[in-house]
């Protein structure tokens, strides 16, 4: 053993560490000799902008991918074959951002792959008894049967399940828990309980690692913060040791601060854009966007906004009752590995498939055009990839979902339907999309925004609050508070 291995051992009282790991992808380098640990007790906080490096580094912690070069040792020993398996014997697990449940099988089945032991007679009901008292004790009210099928159930449902079951325990030790954007698919209140539950699970001597955008989150949860930039950690500190303007910074030169609405007073309402009534909706209510309109779509998650998104868009295409649309619409997927990517294309198809008519050459689609309208998107809200070509799933999740933005607000779609669209972006580059949301409302674009960001409510004109499938209230911007739509949401009014 080397003298500087004998002193990485020697120092290495961490649950986890690594020191000067580095990771390539062709042309990219995606980490460039990064120190990272974490000790027992803590939750590591990961902040950094899109394509920083995060989820790369939190793959070399869960065993998922090996590093270049460095080192990584855990509970004092080098590990020099470290892997998946070998990661949750140690204690080791990892929440990704993609989700990794399987669509056609239960709760309880999705439960056992993370279990050899549930195994002989009676194993779907272990499995079904042991999950159901995790989701109980994160998420009290969560309403999931071990027996739905997970491709039945919504986005928000399968991330608690995807998250419940990291926190199950059988045979192996449990040490370590990484949440990569854990409660990006939940509303407020869920986000809410998996946070008190994060605290719990901290205070109690065990380790997470919480990467989120929402910096509040962060700053509000994490013992330490560590922010990555480029490939690199350009900042760790106590949590305490910074604001929300001293991470911002840290990141990249980011605003600090973004413009609000009331800058752009609206000239009078536009024409009639959409009218639509949720199915479920027995009162007269009924959801009217105008030309040059920013409407939120708010309330717990799962209550029927996504529903009435996908039938307003279904409706663009073929008439249906209860709802009128007056113009060519545009949907940003929420769930872009089942709704929006095309896995197989590079990122300047993707981007260009709502624009074939402009894209055209004759019969076929002119490669210069569609790489101009890629360059130009590129640039506008910054892609980072050196090449668009790329095939999608190399860019960073946050990217793949810019990537999607491109493609409506590139099209000649004068309604964007955004059904929770900035999951996974960070924060410089959603303060651009706001101001470019807002510029093309002012244009006379429509946007209809269903958001679990509260905050991002601010960009909105007028916001219906949905409960049961249904509007429970319209409430202005001035009207608008965390604790109304919390009221809202939860109030008897459906
Ligand atoms: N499989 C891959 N092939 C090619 N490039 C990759 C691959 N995985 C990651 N990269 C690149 O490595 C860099 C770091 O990506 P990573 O996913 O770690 O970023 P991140 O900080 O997690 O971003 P986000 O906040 O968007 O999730 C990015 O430039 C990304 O495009």
């Amino acid at each position: 053993m080397s003298g500087a291995e004998k002193n990485f051992r020697a120092a290495n009282v961490d649950i986890i560490r690594l020191d000067g790991a580095e990771k390539h992808f062709g042309a990219v380098r995606a980490l460039g000799g990064v120190d990272f640990h974490v000790g027992p007790g803590e939750c590591v906080g990961l902040v950094g902008h899109n394509g920083a490096g995060k989820s790369t580094l939190m793959h070399m912690v869960a065993g998922t991918l090996a590093p270049d070069s460095g080192k990584i040792g855990v509970h004092g020993g080098i590990e020099d074959n470290y892997s998946v398996s070998r990661a949750q014997k140690l204690g080791i697990r990892c929440v990704f951002q993609e989700l990794s449940l399987c669509p056609n099988l239960s709760v309880a089945e999705n439960t056992r792959i993370n279990h050899a032991s549930l195994s002989g007679l009676g194993w779907r009901r272990r499995a079904a008894t042991l999950i159901t008292a995790k989701l109980d004790e994160i998420f009290p009210d969560h309403g999931i049967s071990a027996w739905d099928i997970v491709g039945d159930l919504s986005i928000g449902r399968r991330q608690m399940v995807e998250v419940a079951r990291a926190f199950t325990v059988t045979q192996d030790r449990l040490d370590l828990v990484i949440l990569d954007e854990p409660t990006s698919s939940l509303d407020a209140h869920t986000a809410g309980q998996l946070l008190a539950f994060v605290r719990r699970f901290v205070a109690a001597g065990k380790s997470c690692i919480l990467i989120s955008h929402v910096l509040g989150e962060v700053l509000r949860n994490a013992d330490r913060i560590v922010v990555m930039r480029d490939g690199k950690v350009v900042v760790a500190d106590a949590a305490n040791a910074f604001d929300r303007d001293r991470l911002v910074t840290a990141m990249g030169g980011a605003e600090a601060h973004r413009g609000t609405m009331t800058e752009t007073a609206k000239a009078e309402a536009g024409p009639l854009r959409v009218r639509a009534r949720p199915a479920r909706q027995a009162d007269g209510k009924e959801l009217v966007a105008r030309a040059g309109e920013i409407i939120g779509l708010a309330g717990l998650a799962g209550h029927g906004q996504t529903d009435l998104l996908l039938a307003i868009f279904a409706a663009a295409q073929r008439i249906r009752p209860g709802i009128e649309v007056t113009a060519p619409v545009a949907l940003v997927a929420g769930d872009r590995q089942s709704d929006g990517i095309f896995p197989q294309w590079s990122i300047a198809e993707n981007i260009g498939i709502r624009s074939l008519a402009r894209l055209r050459n004759g019969l076929l689609i002119s490669p210069q055009r569609e790489a101009e309208l890629a360059a130009f998107w590129q640039q506008k809200i910054g892609i980072r990839t050196p090449d668009m070509n790329n095939n999608i799933f190399s860019l960073s999740g946050g990217n793949q979902q810019k990537a999607l933005f491109a493609r409506a607000l590139g099209s000649d779609a004068e309604i964007v339907l955004m059904d929770d669209p900035m999951r996974g972006v960070d924060i410089g580059t959603k303060l651009e999309v706001y101001d470019l949301v807002r510029e093309e409302a002012r244009n006379g674009r429509t946007f209809l925004w269903y958001t679990t960001e509260t905050e991002e409510l601010d960009n909105c004109d007028h916001i219906y609050v949905f409960k049961n499938g249904r509007i429970v209230a319209n409430l202005t911007r001035d009207e608008l508070t965390e604790e109304k739509i919390i009221q809202s949401s939860f109030g008897d009014a459906a």
